[in-house]
């Protein structure tokens, strides 16, 4: 096999931990000797071992003289674990080749001197790309220090997300519906506004058929705390709640929530500006948030452009009606200058329904 295969085989490997090492990167590892692969391994949750260690633990002392195929460049810094670096060169690899370079300051390119002054040969981005589409969220949070956003739309045809009476169930297929909650078991957070809590009364939980699914924590924006006590997800206890208010709901209101286990966090800022909930999600450790809308709250990520990625999911029908919301509500742009321009990344068809995944152009 060549370099780029057994980096593939990395990069394959690394996404096992795709929604499980926020705030830390995906990472893949493939140690191979005498053509033989003697290790392998993957980040799974931060804090615990990088990639390189549990293949190194794999490897043991055949690691010696080995070459190390890791899908980002090994840490030097003493993080919550030691320094990969320190350990590659201990375990006596000959050669380490690299997918891409760490974005994090605090690592760029000193793993890589580390090494190359312990006489290790040191290989680089072999299948960057693909190495780097492993981690938009670590990306996006290393170079703003905000979430991920990811919005999601299931539309008809002409746009609708339900008729003018308010009706969506549903929408879009089952397939389609399934795909959404492989979407939710890799965020962090999943944010509704409560009028669609109201409304739809949903679970935003992650039901998959193989039954092991991992739940987002669910965000209600509900500045004046109207979220009914009795709605699913201040009853269900199946996944945390966290309910943003605005400051001045009063104590006693929060009550009846707080002891169901509810955690309703005032937000000193503005609740309307999403800058500043998403900053108050990721003081309080949200790396990746999947809004499911409604409407009003889309309209509020679009107006301050706070999306890294939109999914889109159209099915085959027709609503129609002037007073049957679009998936997107707000004030909107006036000027197709001022448009908010994507471009797609995938097109796929699921059951009925058209799934397409776009995503904002970086400018
Ligand atoms: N109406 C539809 C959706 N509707 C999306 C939201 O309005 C619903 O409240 C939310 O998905 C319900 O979450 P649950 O209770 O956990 O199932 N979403 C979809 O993909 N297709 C639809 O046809």
């Amino acid at each position: 096999m060549k370099d780029e295969d057994y980096m593939q085989l990395a990069i394959n490997i690394a996404k096992v931990g795709i929604g499980q090492t926020n705030p830390n990167p995906v990472v893949g590892a493939v140690i191979v000797n005498d053509g033989q692969v003697i290790g392998i391994g993957a980040h799974l949750k931060a804090g615990e071992a990088h990639a390189e260690v549990h293949a190194l633990q794999m490897a043991g002392d055949k690691a010696k003289n080995s070459t190390i195929y890791v899908t980002l460049e090994p840490c030097s810094h003493f993080g919550k674990t030691p320094p990969c670096a320190d350990l590659l060169i201990k375990s006596k690899v000959k050669r380490v080749v690299i997918g891409t370079t760490d974005p994090n300051p605090q690592v760029s390119g000193k793993g890589i001197k580390k090494l190359r002054e312990a006489g290790i040969e040191v290989d680089l981005g072999i299948m960057k790309l693909q190495a780097d589409e492993l981690n938009p969220v670590y990306y996006h949070y290393m170079d703003t220090g905000m979430p991920y956003v990811t919005l999601k739309s299931a539309i008809s045809l002409d746009g609708k997300i339900a008729t003018s009476t308010g009706e969506s169930k549903w929408i879009t297929g089952e397939r389609a519906r399934l795909d959404v909650h492989m979407y939710r078991q890799i965020h962090d957070a999943i944010l509704v506004g409560v009028n669609t809590v109201i409304t739809d009364n949903p679970s935003l939980t992650t039901r998959l058929p193989n039954g092991n699914s991992r739940n987002p924590i669910r965000v209600i924006l509900d500045s004046s705390l109207r979220t009914p006590l009795h709605s699913n997800v201040i009853q269900d206890d199946l996944a945390s709640t966290w309910i943003i208010v605005n400051k001045s709901v009063k104590q006693e209101k929060m009550k009846p929530f707080i002891e169901k286990g509810i955690r309703i966090i005032p937000i000193q800022d503005d609740i309307r500006s999403i800058k500043n909930v998403l900053k108050l999600l990721v003081e309080n450790g949200i790396s990746s948030v999947f809004v499911e809308g409604g409407a009003e709250i889309n309209g509020s990520f679009l107006k301050e452009r706070a999306i890294n990625q939109v999914l889109t999911y159209i099915a085959p029908k027709l609503i129609g009606g002037k007073r049957a919301p679009t998936s997107i509500g707000g004030n909107g742009i006036e000027h197709m200058a001022d448009v908010f321009q994507l471009s797609v990344k995938s097109v796929e068809q699921l059951g009925d329904d058209i799934k397409i995944v776009s995503e904002p152009i970086r400018l």
